[in-house]
């Protein structure tokens, strides 16, 4: 690979050459990138369609985060917002805006990590759109597939329902206080959580099978995303003692914990980024694996823990609220 040449050395069907090769062909691809638009099959009718967006700096640094990194992150991120409606992914496109110095092969990297996320799960990148700009956005809109299941709101939640989580909590956060402290060394796990988050995708669609009342992915931070939750459904979310509902996530994250100097409830309770699933059974049901119980739903407003009002700071808000 050629790292001295960069986005400006090439005209956008130069680069575009070098992104299609990467790009999986979904099952339901009908037209794949190259069109006005990409067709994609809609089997039952009906078509779930979410974006989210990725600024340099705000979300990433080139500093600490590979393009593959990227692409890896700006396709899960947005595959679970895909699985939290209870549907499977079937295809994205990716805008694109980059400085001219930015090396091709960053560009490469970045369709390469959207290729390893979503060419195993058979879902295809079908498109985007190139612009320049002073730093790298990355701007995803997925689709997915209910396959006939009634899609999973975050209003649906009832008092005596159960709360439960899938996935990880805390550990993109641990990740970035470490590549923040220049402690890398003292969690790869953690750091590879934030470079690279995995999202139980499966169990979006298991949990609207099981009966999920509300369900909603975390993406700045339990008590935030609980939050809308509870506003959404017009009850309280009371989550349990994280020492017990996310212990194993406590005890992994100790030693980062201890690295920077940090309680990790903090980041189990107000970090964002892990895109674990937060859903609401009724009563009785049987999680679905690998859901597990984090809490209750009560007639009422906002979120407590274990009974009480939080002490730890919510989650991200990126305009300060
Ligand atoms: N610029 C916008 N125009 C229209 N709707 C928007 C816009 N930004 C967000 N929304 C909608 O507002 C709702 C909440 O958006 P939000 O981005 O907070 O959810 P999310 O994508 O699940 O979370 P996150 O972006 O933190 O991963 C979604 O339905 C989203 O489609
Ligand atoms: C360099 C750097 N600084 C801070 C953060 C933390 N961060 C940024 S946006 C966000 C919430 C999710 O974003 P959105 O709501 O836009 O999906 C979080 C937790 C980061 N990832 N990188
Ligand atoms: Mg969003
Ligand atoms: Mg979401
Ligand atoms: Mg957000």
């Amino acid at each position: 690979m050629n790292d001295d040449l960069r986005v400006s050395d090439l005209s956008e069907e130069q680069l575009l050459a070098r992104i299609f090769p990467h790009l999986p062909v979904g099952a339901g691809t009908l037209v794949p990138p190259g069109d006005d638009a990409a067709v994609v099959a809609a089997p039952d009718g009906r078509v779930v369609v979410t974006t989210d967006v990725l600024v340099e700096d705000r979300h990433f640094r080139r500093a600490w985060s590979s393009g593959q990194d990227v692409g890896w992150r700006a396709a899960v991120q947005n595959l679970a917002d895909v699985a939290a409606m209870g549907a499977r992914p079937t295809s994205l496109v990716v805008a694109l805006a980059v400085p001219g110095d930015l090396p091709v092969a960053w560009v490469e990297g970045l369709a390469r990590g959207l290729g390893a996320v979503c060419g195993p799960l058979g879902v295809g990148v079908v498109g985007g759109d190139l612009s320049g700009g002073p730093v790298v956005v990355v701007a995803v809109a997925a689709h997915g597939d209910l396959e006939g299941r009634a899609p999973v709101l975050r209003s649906g939640a009832r008092p005596g329902d159960v709360v439960a989580h899938a996935g990880r909590c805390g550990w993109s956060a641990a990740g970035l206080a470490l590549l923040d402290a220049d402690r890398a060394d003292a969690g790869a796990d953690a750091v590879s959580a934030h470079l690279r988050p995995t999202s139980p995708l499966d169990a979006g669609p298991a949990a609207a099978d099981a009966g999920a009342t509300a369900m909603l992915d975390i993406s700045d931070g339990l008590l935030r995303d609980a939050g809308r939750m509870a506003r959404a459904s017009g009850v309280q979310v009371d989550l349990d003692e994280p020492g017990d509902a996310f212990a194993a996530d406590l005890a992994g994250l100790a030693p980062a914990a201890a690295a920077v100097g940090v309680d990790p409830v903090a980041w189990v309770l107000g970090g964002g980024e892990d895109h674990g699933l937060l859903a609401t059974f009724p009563a009785g049901t049987v999680l679905p694996a690998p859901f597990r119980r984090v809490g209750t739903v009560r007639a009422g407003t906002g979120v407590l823990v274990a009974g009480q009002m939080p002490t730890v700071a919510p989650g991200w808000d990126h305009f300060g609220g």
